[in-house]
């Protein structure tokens, strides 16, 4: 159904996807300069036939168009130069590809896609007639098949990319695509609402003239009744001049009248109006035997006496008409014979000539089969013909109009294309937003997931080093202070007084060790430590572990009696553990202590007498205090 192929000359859809063909092979060679001037160049020559397909005729009109492919060679039309419309926008897309490379931000899948939509849209309509968009030609099935082998060459080339970097393109480009396919789907619509409403209009055109001429033929009929019906008030025959009289007027006012005739009971032509001289030869003949294409409507008119018409049948003038006849009467009812008005088949093809334009319409006249009159162009489109009965003759006549091509493109709505173009337009830009916004998303998250690492890390960081901190300032075991925090400490307190010191040492420890095992032994140690740090807390001091089993008790603003009671207490937390040797017999634990009521702190002094005291006290048979008073 496609209104015409491109003939001759060139094929625009070929010769644009054999350059493409080339592009894609110098990119194949590594040449991407080569490549991209080849894809730019072919940009640049569809982009003018693009245009051709969008413009409204306002501002460039298809003669301008025919004239400007005339000028570019002569003999050419515009359709050798433009290819169809879905064709040239798959072309235009696989140039935008070409020219985007692999570069995903530049939407090269995105144009890959769309075009590949386009070409199953011309599959579509050279396979669903409905589908084809038949003011331009379609894609043939010789030209489809090399753009969608340059699809899929183009498709290979981005699929590495698309499986590379699936994450950022599937949902930009899901969403994308869908909005191509409505467009798509949006524009055939817009175009069959538009093929329907030009059917209507050059339908209403065609029926239109078929009754205007039907109608002033009747109009005509009407006049000739009214004069033949005049003839009713005469008494006698008419004579030649008194009939000439009142055909003249009658003549002279219908354009398509070969001549006004009285034709006598026995089919002789009485009278003839005009009286030249063609007619003249006519006056006598037996019009029975002369014209016998009319015979039937001669007997029903002068022997059945009713109005008859001929079919379009060869006038005894030479040329092809109809001839009307009606039985005429005069005065009393007298039967004088039929009036017959004959009409000039030419004269009525050139009334339709009249009120159409027959360079841009196509006029066929018919009886039954048979073709009475043919006018106007070649380049036609059947799928735009309209027919309508035209009521003259004995068998209708129809009368068949169909535009010329030029006049199809001037006529057909730019809407469907501009909004098919448009649409795809906007869906690659959508896809562009889209694809940046889901990159950007993406990039963002990865920031958040590094800055999330990252924090992770300073808080095990922070961890590790509150641990190290923390491990230089205490014993692991016990968890108590170790001897370094118990020296700040202590010189933290150079100003209070009184300030007790006590050695805590435990007995015979290393039995426990060498019965019990280490395990026991550190069990041990920690339940002391435990038991002191409480002690410690309650009294205001601090435990700390100085070093094997030996523990230091720190108690600041202690006198010596206060130390004694912390000591004691200490003892007896002690002996509530109920920590027994292997013989059952009880751990005990030995205390030197000593206390600085006034005068300046010396660290080493006080441990020293603190220390004494404990030797004192492990000497004294063990599991005691004993505090030495500080020299001096
Ligand atoms: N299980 C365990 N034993 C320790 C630890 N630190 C030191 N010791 C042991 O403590 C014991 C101390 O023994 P000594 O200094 O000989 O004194 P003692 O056996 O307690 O006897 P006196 O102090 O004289 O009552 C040694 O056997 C050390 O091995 C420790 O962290 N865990």
């Amino acid at each position: 159904a496609g209104l015409s192929q491109s003939t001759g000359f060139s094929n625009p859809t070929l010769v644009s996807t054999l350059a493409l063909t080339l592009a894609k092979l110098a990119w194949l060679c590594h040449w991407p300069t080569l490549a991209r001037c080849i894809a730019a160049v072919t940009l640049a020559c569809l982009t003018p036939g693009l245009l051709s397909h969008l413009l409204p005729e306002y501002w460039i009109t298809t003669s301008h168009w025919q004239a400007i492919a005339a000028w570019l060679q002569p003999g050419t039309r515009l359709e050798d130069w433009r290819a169809p419309l879905q064709a040239t926008l798959c072309l235009i897309l696989l140039s935008g590809a070409q020219l985007t490379g692999r570069r995903a931000e530049l939407g090269s899948s995105m144009l890959i896609g769309l075009a590949l939509l386009m070409w199953l849209a011309q599959l579509g309509a050279s396979l669903i007639p409905a589908m084809q968009w038949i003011i331009d030609h379609e894609a043939t099935p010789a030209e489809l098949v090399p753009i969608g082998l340059l699809l899929i060459a183009h498709a290979l080339r981005v699929g590495g990319t698309f499986m590379a970097e699936r994450k950022m393109l599937d949902r930009p480009l899901s969403i994308a695509l869908l909005l191509g396919v409505l467009t798509l789907a949006f524009s055939q619509h817009l175009k069959f609402l538009e093929d329907r409403r030009l059917h209507s209009v050059l339908k209403q055109e065609n029926h239109r003239l078929a009754a205007n001429l039907s109608g002033e033929i009747l109009n005509h009929l009407d006049a000739m009744r009214r004069f033949v019906n005049s003839w009713r008030l005469v008494d006698s025959p008419p004579g030649a001049d008194e009939w000439s009289m009142m055909a003249g007027p009658l003549y002279r006012d219908f354009g398509y009248l070969v001549n006004i005739a009285l034709v006598e009971p026995g089919s002789r032509i009485r009278y003839v109006y005009p009286m030249d001289a063609v007619n003249r030869r006519l006056l006598g003949i037996e019009l029975s035997e002369r014209q016998p294409a009319g015979r039937t409507a001669q007997r029903r008119a002068l022997i059945g006496r009713q109005e008859a018409v001929t079919n379009v049948i060869p006038l005894l003038q030479g040329r092809y008409g109809i001839i009307y006849y009606l039985p005429t009467y005069i005065a009393g009812g007298r039967f004088i014979g039929a009036s017959a008005m004959v009409l000039s088949l030419q004269a009525l093809t050139d009334t339709l000539t009249r009120a159409i334009d027959t360079q841009r319409t196509r006029l066929e006249l018919h009886q039954g089969a048979e073709s009475l009159a043919l006018l106007g162009p070649d380049d036609v489109n059947d799928a735009w013909s309209n027919t309508a009965p035209i009521h003259i003759g004995d068998t209708p006549l129809t009368l068949t109009t169909q535009p010329s091509r030029q006049r199809l493109l001037e006529y057909h709505a730019r809407l469907p294309a501009v909004s098919l173009t448009t649409g795809l337009a906007l869906s690659y830009l959508l896809f562009l937003v889209l694809f940046s916004h889901r990159r950007l998303a993406i990039q963002h998250q990865h920031l958040h997931d590094s800055h999330r690492r990252l924090s992770q890390e300073i808080e095990a960081r922070g961890r590790l080093q509150e641990e190290v901190e923390w491990m230089a300032r205490h014993d692991e075991l016990t968890g108590l202070p170790n001897r370094r925090m118990l020296m700040e400490t202590l010189k933290a307190q150079h100003e209070t007084r009184p300030l007790c010191v006590m050695i805590c040492d435990l007995d015979h420890f290393k039995r426990i060790n060498d019965s019990l095992g280490h395990l026991k032994g550190d069990e041990y140690l920690k339940c002391l430590g435990a038991q002191g740090a409480a002690i410690a807390n309650q009294a205001g001091g601090l435990f700390a572990r100085y070093g094997g089993e030996e523990f230091i008790l720190l108690l600041p603003n202690c006198d010596t009696v206060r130390g004694l009671q912390v000591a004691e207490a200490l003892n007896a937390a002690l002996r509530s553990a109920d920590l027994k040797h292997h013989d059952g017999t009880a751990l005990t634990l030995s205390i030197g202590m000593t206390t600085l009521e006034q005068g300046p702190l010396n660290i080493a002094t006080l441990m020293q007498v603190a220390d004494m005291a404990l030797y004192r006290a492990k000497a004294q048979g063990r599991n005691r205090v004993v505090s030495a008073p500080m020299p001096g």
